[in-house]
């Protein structure tokens, strides 16, 4: 046995801990302890009074060889209970550690899941996603959550100041003028559809996350335009089941135009979540709220995607080819998107409408899409990519100037039939459509680029590449006789024209000189003439 003296003057890490007041606790303990050990490890007063009698007369006996050993036994019980008590004090210790450490890393999973899945965790009454056409990182907020975004706008949302002012902006002032939500208000399509609607009267409220996928200025700037023209822009996202509820009670909205949803062919491998989480589950969101909560039901107009088509090799693209081949993640969840219509058509009865857009661009556009970024790099002097076919061939592509897409998506408006349902029930069939919206004219986009240098004045820095494995497709090109026939869509402008408006917009709104107005410039300098900067200087 280990002498106990040796035993009591080793100090474990929590005896350096311990404070004074600790200490003279532990002696008393220990000497309670002992006592207790001498009586036999029971307690005298427990003892029955014919055991009290055995003890005294052999614990007489004993008493002088006890005495001998009784300070050795007394330092050796204490010891040992010091061990004891030290090693419970670390079993305790070493417990509220662990505890502490789990409650801490628990919080920090609960925010990261937060922070990466708030979809998953907000689905159902008040969820939230991406919208505006756009969501690489998701500007998430609920129906309460977004108060504080509106304290811009000193509106609190849900409030009667608010409601005041989303009817406001509801009301049509044509007789027969259509109420429509469009969601991605402040995205390309969106503020383009929602002037128009409303220059022509309807009553126009719109929303949007103003997600960061691209510049949210941008965004900030068309919802100015908008507010200019009397359209109010919530910043609400699709997934706020709560906040959609709570607009389609203040308003009986006609139409839905859905443009919300996380765009861009390629960034999909980069983000996928993001178009899951906008695409298809925004897109249920909607569905649902629409379906079983707003009466009257809606008719729903909502923006599908050429891609869609994928590898489809037989051209034109018409709808009644094959579009179960999609090439990106992008695709997939817009062909996802027209089978969910498929299934809220059927069982509620509501009518829907997927209008499949051909790489739309014009003034005002997204700056995630190569017309604009080669704008933007050309100008800067930097180098661009230009994909080009396995084979050689140049990729192709058949875009569509907006304001043409805009009379295709008034046009699927004005023809879309009631839906039948309503909470929930359907009453008879609905209509359940699809259009290609395009241009009809594929260009190699080698030639778009070209058209870019001449607007520009500036040659770019091109990089020849093979299109990469991204999910993106070498052609597109829409057959439009479906819409034609339907509403009288009838694309009239050229890529020519449309980038010579979009290329002066970009002027305007970014404040930047084209190397055409340094050559004129200097021309007139040369010359000896006055030109407008330096008559003001
Ligand atoms: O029509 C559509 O369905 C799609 O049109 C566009 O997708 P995309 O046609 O790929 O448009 P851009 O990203 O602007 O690309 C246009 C062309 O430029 C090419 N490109 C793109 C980027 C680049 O760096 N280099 C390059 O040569 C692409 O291969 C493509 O042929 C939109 O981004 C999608 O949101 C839309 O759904």
């Amino acid at each position: 046995m280990r002498p106990c003296s040796r035993i009591v003057e080793r100090k474990g890490p929590h005896d350096m801990e311990m404070g004074e007041g600790a200490e003279v606790s532990v002696s008393n303990a220990i000497a309670n302890a002992a006592a207790a050990r001498i009586e036999g490890g029971v307690p005298t007063r427990s003892l029955t009074p014919p055991q009290q009698q055995l003890r005294a007369s052999v614990g007489g006996k004993m008493a002088s060889l006890e005495d001998t050993s009784k300070s050795f036994r007394l330092e050796r019980h204490g010891s040992y209970l010091l061990r004891r008590i030290n090693s419970a004090k670390v079993v305790a210790a070493s417990s509220h550690l662990l505890f502490r450490a789990t409650i801490l890393a628990t919080v920090v999973l609960i925010l990261l899941f937060t922070l990466h899945y708030p979809p998953l965790l907000l689905s159902g009454s008040s969820a939230v996603s991406s919208a505006g056409g756009a969501g690489g990182h998701s500007n998430h907020r609920s129906l309460m959550a977004s108060s504080s975004a509106s304290a811009a706008s000193a509106i609190n949302y849900g409030g009667a100041a608010w409601e005041r002012e989303v009817r406001r902006s509801a009301t049509p002032r044509r007789q027969d003028g259509l109420t429509v939500l469009v969601t991605g208000a402040a995205g390309f399509v969106g503020t383009h559809c929602s002037l128009a609607m409303k220059k022509r009267g309807d009553g126009v409220v719109g929303i949007d996350n103003f997600n960061s996928y691209y510049d949210p200025s941008l965004k900030r700037a068309r919802q100015g335009l908008l507010g200019r023209h009397g359209v109010l822009v919530l910043e609400a996202d699709i997934n706020d089941a709560a906040l959609l509820t709570k607009l389609f009670d203040v308003v009986p909205f006609s139409h839905v135009l859905h443009l919300a949803a996380q765009a861009g062919v390629r960034y999909a491998m980069r983000n996928p979540q993001s178009y899951v989480a906008s695409n298809v589950a925004g897109l249920v969101a909607l569905f649902e709220v629409a379906a079983k909560h707003a009466d009257p039901q809606p008719a729903i107009v909502w923006a599908s995607s050429s891609s869609v088509y994928g590898l489809n090799t037989a051209t034109p693209f018409s709808e009644s080819h094959r579009t179960d081949r999609p090439a990106s993640l992008y695709a997939a969840t817009k062909k996802a998107g027209e089978a969910i219509a498929h299934t809220y058509n059927h069982i509620y009865g509501l009518s829907i409408t997927g209008l499949r857009f051909f790489t739309v661009y014009g003034p005002w556009g997204r700056p995630d899409m190569a017309y604009f970024s080669f704008t933007q790099r050309i100008l800067a002097g930097k180098p661009i990519n230009l994909f080009r076919r396995h084979d050689g061939a140049a990729v192709q592509r058949d875009f569509t100037y907006i304001d043409d897409v805009v009379r295709g998506c008034l046009g699927a408006l004005d023809t879309a039939s009631p839906s039948t349902g309503g909470g929930g029930k359907k009453r008879g069939p609905a209509q359940l459509r699809v259009y290609n919206l395009g241009n009809t004219a594929p260009v190699p986009v080698s030639k778009m680029v070209g058209i870019l240098e001449d607007l520009l004045g500036k040659k770019a820095k091109k990089n020849v590449v093979t299109l990469p494995q991204n999910g993106d497709v070498p052609y597109t090109h829409a057959n439009v006789s479906l819409a034609e026939q339907d509403f009288g869509y009838h694309p009239t402008t050229d890529l020519a024209t449309g980038l010579k408006q979009f290329v002066k917009w970009y002027v305007e709104y970014y404040k930047v000189q084209t190397g055409k107005h340094t050559d004129s410039k200097k021309r007139a300098e040369e010359e000896g003439e006055e030109t407008p900067a330096t008559a003001t200087a």
